[in-house]
């Protein structure tokens, strides 16, 4: 059977940084943030070229191991068919191994550059399947659904499938990244989880998540209580102590604070009168950055902007 024609123009693709767990949504919760990764796909008639200008410019592969190509090839297979040739080029922002899940911004950017190449694509690959194949290729859903949908996602996995809702986060909700430069690999910080946890810590984390969903979209000022977890940051602490320590400080003064992902930033979820002032919290051991929201998720833009 033959495979799938491709578009002869290339694509560009713009993906947001994300916030996974916002404290106690362990795996579920994420939110787009306004810092983004670009890239532009053209399918060519043989082999594969990649360029990279910005974060990993210096450390990242230029083969086949690059994660979008990765990603690409994964959703070219469910697409039908692999192009004779691409051109991958990558301005990336978004920084490595620091909680802002640049993995998935990687993965979603490869799905959605591949989807929007190939003629038919977003029929062949419905945006529930591309949030499946992002999940599957990132192993949590998290990042990816926010990187995907923008603003405020809620993700949950049945029989291996996952799938997610998003809400409008609330316009008064400003985030403030405080970024180490030091990595901690997702994996790493994974690795520190005990495989159980007391039922008190559970049913605690399932309150606050449930009380998260209102403070982030409706009463802000719920989000002190509502940010508590119980069942990740602590068991992560001795891997990002500093980033505990700064936690521990803003959430001391009433700034809700959690650790970002998988660290070892640390989000805090300000108001426009709060938001400068934190930036002293910050001292020099992290570079301070006041963002927007994202509203809109992975987009498909023109070329030339
Ligand atoms: N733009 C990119 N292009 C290619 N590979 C990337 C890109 N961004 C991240 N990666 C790969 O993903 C790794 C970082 O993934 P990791 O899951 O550990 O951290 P993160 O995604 O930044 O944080 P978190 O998942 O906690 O939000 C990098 O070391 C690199 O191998
Ligand atoms: N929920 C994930 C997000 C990081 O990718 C974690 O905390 O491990």
């Amino acid at each position: 059977m033959a495979g799938p024609a491709f578009r002869a123009a290339a694509v560009r693709v713009r993906v947001p940084a994300s916030s996974a767990n916002l404290g106690p949504g362990f795996d579920a919760f994420g939110l787009a943030l306004g810092l983004y990764d670009d890239v532009v796909v053209r399918v060519a008639e043989s082999g594969l070229s990649v360029d990279i200008a910005g974060e990993g410019a210096e450390t990242l592969p230029r083969d086949e191991n690059h994660l979008l190509v990765r990603s690409m090839r994964a959703a070219f297979d469910r697409l039908g068919g692999q192009p004779r040739g691409l051109e991958v080029v990558c301005a990336n922002r978004i920084p490595h191994g620091r909680g802002l899940g640049s993995s998935s911004a990687a993965i979603c950017a490869g799905i959605v550059a591949a989807r929007a190449v190939t003629i038919g694509g977003p029929s062949a690959l419905d945006d529930a399947a591309l949030l499946a194949l992002a999940t599957e290729l990132e192993g949590h859903p998290d990042n990816v659904a926010a990187c995907l949908r923008g603003g405020f996602t809620i993700a949950w996995t049945d029989e291996e499938r996952a799938s997610a809702i998003r809400l409008d986060p609330s316009e008064q909700v400003v985030p403030v990244v405080f970024v180490p430069s030091t990595e901690v690999l997702t994996e790493t910080a994974r690795g520190l989880l005990p495989k159980t946890v007391p039922l008190a810590d559970a049913a605690a984390n399932a309150g606050r998540s449930a009380l998260l969903v209102e403070a982030l979209t409706r009463q802000p000022e719920l989000l002190l209580a509502a940010t508590e977890d119980r069942l990740h940051q602590d068991y992560r602490a001795s891997a990002m102590p500093d980033s505990a320590a700064l936690v521990a400080a803003l959430r001391a003064e009433g700034v809700p604070a959690v650790i970002s992902g998988a660290g070892p930033t640390v989000l805090a979820l300000s108001d426009e009168a709060g938001a400068d002032r934190l930036a002293e919290f910050g001292g020099t051991a992290f570079a301070v950055h006041r963002l927007k929201l994202d509203r809109v998720g992975a987009a498909v833009l023109p070329l030339d902007l």
